[in-house]
């Protein structure tokens, strides 16, 4: 495939932002996507699918290219480059690995690199990207599992849609990407997976609220509330709000939803979204002490816990959160999911049902903390059921969902 410079040069300059200002790679994509009005599709396709690529892949490529730590620019051409040799090997597919005579590229031999890509191919957290801690963590927690899942989270995730019920049909949704580009996913209603990668978000259907891009993992958790019409449903953890829209489509405007956060400016961006969406049951609340939870002590049928996580789970999608993310964060956050799980629930009505939700797949933030919890309430709450999500055998990101009922007693 032939380089383009400018091309490889943006890539560079997402890739320093990325691992030198440590900014979100997502956020970083889109803004050097929009810097140059000229670039084509296939041109912005080549930016985003090479940093995305060398995210997900970023401890092999550097073992590859015998850089250890990439500090100054001549690092970041020199481990494009060498993505450019292993691609092809790597992602299986049918395109050249010779590189143009660039002097950005005059350190890189290619030899070397195949060699150091086929040694480094024998251990595990160099071949499959992780550090080393998240890989000791991962076999800790899942043993033999740890292997198929971590491979299956470095695939490319599929681009998945939810069909937003209080303003569309799956037939007219399905008409708007054509029946050949839509794939139903089973046991999901309403999501289909679409086979051509494109800016959804740019169509006119997306703008008029239709539908909505989600995760068939994340679709199953607000159907898991066993939310009906007519409820009061608290989803306190709402975030800018993908689950809240669902939840709200399952009621079909009918009884009432309050979502809420600790942060106020993804409040925001739910607000607009459930406009677009043709939500007309919405409140928010932003958090701002433990005493607003106590002042709505069993008041709601249903409360969703979709709690803040290390993100394992959904690392196809966002690959730099594995060398953002640190022990310590993890540590604390099992403190926070702690503290929600054992005091949020005070809000759910005698007799009604919360989900705690994690897209993490170590048990510690998910099973474990329920079990705990059960044995701390266990006169109060019971188990109804369980389910996680497996990103290898189901294709979808890595969810855990408990739901839990409050006794009367
Ligand atoms: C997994 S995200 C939620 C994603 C969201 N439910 C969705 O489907 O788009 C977890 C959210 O919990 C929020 N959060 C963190 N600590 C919290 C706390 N103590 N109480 C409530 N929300 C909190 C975070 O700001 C974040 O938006």
């Amino acid at each position: 495939m032939k380089l383009y410079k400018g091309l490889v040069a943006a890539t560079v300059d997402a890739l320093q932002q990325i691992f030198i200002k440590s900014r979100q790679a997502d956020k970083v994509v889109e803004q050097v996507l929009k810097s140059n009005k000229k670039w084509g599709a296939r041109d912005r396709a080549f930016i985003a699918e090479n940093t995305y690529e060398i995210v997900r892949w970023w401890r092999l490529v550097k073992y590859a290219a015998g850089i250890s730590k990439a500090s100054d620019e001549a690092d970041f051409w020199n481990i494009v480059g060498t993505w450019q040799i292993i691609k092809p090997a790597h992602l299986r597919l049918e395109s050249d690995n010779i590189l143009p005579e660039w002097i950005e590229f005059e350190g890189i031999n290619v030899e070397s690199v195949i060699e150091r890509y086929q040694e480094a191919l024998d251990t595990r957290k160099i071949a499959e990207s992780v550090p080393d801690w998240i890989d000791e963590i991962g076999n800790q927690e899942l043993g033999a599992k740890w292997d198929t899942e971590l491979a299956a989270l470095n695939r490319q995730a599929p681009l998945t849609i939810r069909v937003n019920t209080l303003k569309s049909t799956p037939v007219d949704v399905v008409a708007l990407f054509g029946e050949d580009n839509c794939v139903e996913v089973p046991g999901v209603p309403n999501a289909f997976t679409l086979k051509k990668r494109q800016n959804v978000l740019n169509q006119e259907g997306f703008k008029q609220g239709f539908f909505e891009v989600q995760d068939a993992g994340s679709q199953l958790i607000a159907p898991f509330l066993d939310v009906k019409p007519g409820m009061s449903v608290i989803d306190a953890c709402a975030g800018a709000g993908g689950k809240t829209l669902h939840i709200a489509a399952l009621l079909q405007n009918e009884g009432s939803i309050l979502a809420m956060d600790i942060e106020d400016h993804k409040l925001t961006e739910l607000r607009k979204r459930a406009g677009r969406n043709g939500v007309k049951n919405l409140d928010t609340m932003l958090i701002e002490s433990d005493e607003l939870i106590d002042q709505l002590s069993e008041t709601t049928d249903r409360l969703l816990l979709d709690v803040p996580c290390s993100g394992l789970g959904v690392l196809r999608r966002h690959p730099d959160t594995k060398w953002k993310l640190k022990p310590e964060f993890l540590e604390n956050i099992r403190k926070v999911q702690w503290n929600i799980l054992s005091t949020y629930s005070s809000m759910v009505k005698k007799g009604g049902k919360m989900v705690y939700a994690t897209c993490s797949m170590l048990p510690s933030e998910s099973e474990e903390q329920v079990k705990r919890f059960l044995k701390a309430e266990k006169k109060s709450w019971k188990l109804v059921s369980e389910h996680r999500t497996s990103v290898s055998k189901d294709g979808f990101d890595g969810f855990y969902m408990a739901l839990l009922e409050r006794k009367f007693s």
